[in-house]
């Protein structure tokens, strides 16, 4: 593939960055975006038996942290997603106080520091917090202050998610608690948990809320359920983003010579730009894919939807964004070019402001991605250079 930004400055014909120079490229390196983690679903293992120790909480597993990675990996990768979402039990039993809800938030942003991740969004349930006395606002007050600490320290930017949970009854509440904190870290909202049974259409009135105070809206569909969820969540619920939408695969048919048939719902959220938030790792525990290989990820950005990866949880799918960007190039053969779009898609999709969107394109993703193409580019010249046997 030839891959080229800047053909018209070059003096030479481009070289083609082939696929092995790019799957060779350090991951950690690409200025990353992250939208889709749970905070309740990456905690550090050795945390979590420390945090446990501190709040005399005695369920975990085992108390050596390799194991209880291990512990939390396989039981995610059951195969569906009831099972996956059992470990969360145990993340949540050590997130009951405010020291606890600092360390963890602030932990997530040096992790993302690691991983290359410019800007993240963060979402988790207030509601599974307050089991000993903490009300949902000291809960959020604590994740922002976790976080702020976490950005001065590390230099990411964060936006927070509120998510409601779709088996319960109480949305309304949980999209109030987000409107109160948004301007102080809170940018939007989420409906997560179960999707089989559990149609978004039930939380209508939590999206109305969050729709009368101009603010947004992301919801889990399409990753336990098909298409009929993805539309609820979009024409019933108002969705700005769709978390995960893996299942829209449904209402697309690949004709015998290789062109795509577009049903009514795909074709809207092609058209609409709609960003679809694409857990690679997470599909393939929970069962929404069979493998990395059958992901309709890369047909989706291929026939151009406004897609691009995401963590999910990165301690019950033992992933990071590094991880999950290695994974895409290496199965799909992801250009740099492509690695870049998706970027772009995912900046573009923030709940963050016009302005802030653009200026983080222009700091910190546009001059990392023109160096890295410079840099494998001299590398493909110099692959081609005749070899100086003087020099060795
Ligand atoms: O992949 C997922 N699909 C649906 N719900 C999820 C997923 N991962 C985590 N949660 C749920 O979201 C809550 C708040 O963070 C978690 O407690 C978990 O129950
Ligand atoms: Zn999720």
């Amino acid at each position: 593939m030839i891959e080229h930004r800047y053909p018209e400055f070059h003096p030479v014909a481009p070289l083609p960055l082939g696929a092995d120079l790019v799957a060779a490229l350090d991951f950690r390196r690409l200025p990353k975006i992250l939208l889709h983690e749970h905070l309740d679903g990456g905690l550090r293992p050795a945390s979590i038996i420390e945090l446990a120790k501190e709040q005399g909480y005695n369920g975990l597993p085992t108390d050596d942290a390799e194991q209880l990675a291990m512990w939390f990996h396989r039981g995610a990768q059951r195969g569906n997603l009831p099972e996956y979402l059992e470990g969360f039990a145990h993340t949540i039993a050590v997130m009951q106080t405010k020291e606890a809800l600092v360390r963890v938030a602030y932990e997530f942003l040096e992790d993302m520091a690691v991983d290359g991740v410019v800007y993240a969004e963060i979402r988790f349930a207030p509601v599974f917090h307050t089991e000993k006395g903490l009300t949902q606002d000291e809960v959020v007050e604590a994740v922002l202050e976790g976080l702020e600490r976490g950005r001065r320290d590390f230099g990411v930017e964060f936006g927070l998610i509120l998510c409601a949970m779709r088996d319960r009854t109480d949305s309304l509440e949980a999209a109030e608690l987000a409107i109160r904190w948004r301007d102080k870290g809170v940018v939007g909202f989420d409906l997560a948990g179960g999707e089989y049974g559990h149609p978004p259409k039930k939380h209508v009135d939590a999206f109305h809320a969050i729709q009368r105070a101009n603010f947004y809206i992301t919801i889990h569909a399409g990753e336990a359920f098909g298409p009929e969820s993805i539309w609820q969540a979009l024409q019933w619920c108002g969705a700005h983003r769709l978390g995960h939408g893996t299942r829209l695969r449904n209402d697309i048919e690949i004709r015998p010579d290789g062109s795509l048939k577009l049903g009514r719902l795909a074709q809207y959220i092609l058209d609409r730009r709609i960003p679809l938030e694409m857990c690679l790792s997470s599909n393939v525990h929970t069962g929404a894919c069979a493998s990395f290989e059958e992901h309709p990820f890369a047909l989706f950005h291929r026939a151009g939807f406004r897609v691009f990866l995401n963590t999910d949880d990165r301690l019950m799918s033992d992933t990071e964004m590094s991880k999950e960007l290695a994974l895409a190039t290496r199965t799909f053969g992801l250009s740099l070019v492509e690695l870049e779009k998706m970027t772009m898609n995912a900046m573009k999709s923030a709940f963050v402001p016009h302005e802030t969107r653009v200026d983080l394109i222009r700091r910190r993703l546009l001059p990392t991605y023109s160096m890295l193409f410079a840099e494998l580019t001299a590398e493909a010249f110099a692959k081609q250079l005749p070899r100086n046997p003087h020099l060795s």
